[in-house]
């Protein structure tokens, strides 16, 4: 028998020779293309990068020091040049979602993680009628509502008081007698709230009950508390990592870390989404939800309904999309317009002149003012807000992960062939300089073509052109209209409620990339508006 330490030795010699081999034997001719350290020779830089949560931040600054065409990994080639992101993510374009979705996915696909055109293009029609127009409008009640709820749970907080009791989050009064506290488990227990009254009725009812405990069914039917928020994200962060890899070391992460709480997370969200569904299933709403509209049983049309597995991973996409997205988006809004206070004032002024509120005398019969998306569709400094706020800090900054097929491809005047990894960062196309004046800078004018800053002409055009938060081509955001209707509720509703200022501490909040970059916390103070 050999010494481990000899066996050892071995193996790395081995693979050692492998991977150098491969590099010099370019098979996909991408030695031509500049990589940072290790990066063409194993995906571990990369992985790395998402390990320490800050990916995107780091391809970008790498891009900047060796141009807009880099190998961020053995087959993987980023994109920075803007003409790219048509080519990869754009209508017609011959490329499919990577691995990495599948990889996640583990057989069981949603519409988010198919990879291939057939089974997404069939599922993108099943699910169409969910986001309809009509659909979306009857939802608006529920979030008017869950708003509500929010807006009760910050003035608790502001106050000094805990919500409901199970409240453990973050608050300690400042020197100057203010409370401060971290809005943002608030605003995420609000989405899980939303959403999960859209989609099923049953709400979570976090915001009331102050903690994100909910129930989560496992494969074998044994329920489970699991904290909501923390399953998300620790199985988003763990996903992320290991998915990069090739199949068979994912699969071998997936068995072998058993023990990782990330690898154990992805089942506590994915049996929320079979809790949720086995319940929806068992119980009719008083009235239609989102789940009323998915295949869900058998119909005329479509006499094969979904079956259970199906739903399970279709909801904890809703869920996942539907929730982490909005939250990144509300947190970012509330950052930047506490750190502008004469933005904030500016849309606070233009709320109260288009709905008719009279500052001074709020109706004593109503909480909190809480509008609904019509009354509030037309004021162009609120969308002004919101798309900034998008572009900004878009929540999916990530350059999304797309493998070139057939013949290969042309990308930004460089020829991919077939079987390569390409991305394009979204966050690196809204910080682009030649696109956007002061790139960096909060500025919601630049939206508005009759104001100052939204004059330029052709700034208005790359900003229709080039701000693509929710993606672009046949793979772009289908939740789109229904995340436009919830985002502008709650931002007209906690400015009109709220004066928000930052903690001293938080002059730059900090973030972690995950799947999405999410802020990490915000802590602020707020004063309910008199
Ligand atoms: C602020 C809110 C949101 C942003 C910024 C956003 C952004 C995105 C982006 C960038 C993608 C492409 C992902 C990829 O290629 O891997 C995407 C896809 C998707 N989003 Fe959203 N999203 C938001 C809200 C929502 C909501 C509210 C839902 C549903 C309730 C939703 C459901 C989906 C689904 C199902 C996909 C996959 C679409 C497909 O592959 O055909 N999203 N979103």
């Amino acid at each position: 028998m050999l010494p481990l330490s000899v066996a050892l030795l071995i193996i790395v010699t081995v693979i050692s020779i492998w991977v150098i081999g491969r590099y010099f034997k370019d098979e996909k001719q991408l030695r031509r293309f500049p990589s940072p350290s290790i990066a063409a020779f194993t995906p571990l830089w990369s992985m790395w990068q998402s390990w320490k949560g800050t990916q995107t931040i780091e391809i970008c600054k790498v891009h900047e020091k060796l141009g807009p065409v880099v190998r961020i990994a053995p087959n993987h080639v980023s994109f920075t040049d803007p003409r790219a992101y048509k080519d990869i993510y754009g209508h017609g374009a011959p490329l499919v979602k990577d691995d990495f979705y599948a990889h996640i996915a583990e057989g069981n696909p949603s519409v988010a993680q198919a990879t291939e055109k057939a089974v997404h293009s069939a599922k993108r029609r099943a699910l169409a009628h969910v986001f309809s127009a009509k659909e979306i409008t009857a939802m608006e009640p529920r979030v008017v509502a869950t708003t509500q709820n929010l807006c009760a749970a910050i003035r608790n907080k502001i106050s000094g008081r805990s919500v409901g009791e199970h409240d453990q989050t973050y608050s300690v009064v400042g020197s100057d007698n203010c409370v401060i506290f971290d809005v943002r488990p608030w605003v995420n227990m609000f989405t899980y709230d939303a959403i999960s009254n859209m989609v099923f009725t049953n709400e979570y009812g976090f915001l009331k009950k102050g903690s994100d405990l909910c129930l989560s069914t496992d494969g074998a039917g044994q329920k489970k508390e699991v904290h909501a928020m923390d399953s998300f994200h620790s199985a988003s962060r763990y996903n992320t990592i290991t998915a990069q890899l090739p199949r068979p070391l994912y699969q071998l992460c997936r068995r072998f870390l058993f023990w990782v709480h990330g690898n154990k997370a992805g089942g506590y969200f994915g049996g929320m989404s079979r809790f949720q569904v086995q319940h929806r299933l068992r119980n009719q709403p008083a009235q239609p939800d989102l789940f009323s509209s998915f295949p869900a049983w058998p119909t005329e049309k479509r006499p094969d309904p979904m079956e259970e597995d199906e739903l399970v991973a279709e909801c904890a996409t809703m869920l996942d999309a539907g929730n982490d997205t909005t939250q990144t988006t509300l947190v970012n809004c509330i950052f930047h317009l506490a750190s502008n206070p004469e933005k904030q004032e500016k849309l606070y002024n233009a709320l109260t002149s288009a709905l008719s509120i009279d500052k001074k005398e709020r109706a004593d019969e109503i909480d909190f003012y809480v509008p609904n998306a019509k009354q509030i569709q037309d004021i162009p400094y609120l969308r002004a807000v919101l798309e900034e706020n998008w572009r900004c800090r878009p929540p999916v900054a990530r350059g999304l992960p797309r493998r070139t097929t057939g013949q290969g491809t042309t990308i930004a005047g460089h020829f991919i062939p077939p079987g390569v990894t390409v991305s394009a960062p979204i966050y690196a196309l809204h910080r682009n300089e030649t696109l956007f004046r002061r790139p960096l800078d909060f500025i919601p004018e630049r939206w508005i073509p009759d104001e100052g800053f939204g004059k330029d002409e052709q700034e208005a055009k790359n900003l229709k052109e080039y701000c693509i938060p929710f993606s672009l081509g046949p793979r772009a955001c289908i939740g789109r209209n229904l995340a436009y209707m919830e985002v502008s509720i709650v931002v007209a509703a906690l400015v009109l409620n709220f004066e928000w200022e930052l903690a001293e501490k938080c002059l730059d909040m900090p973030m972690i990339e995950r799947f999405n970059n999410n802020p990490k916390e915000l802590l602020v103070k707020g004063k309910v508006r008199g």
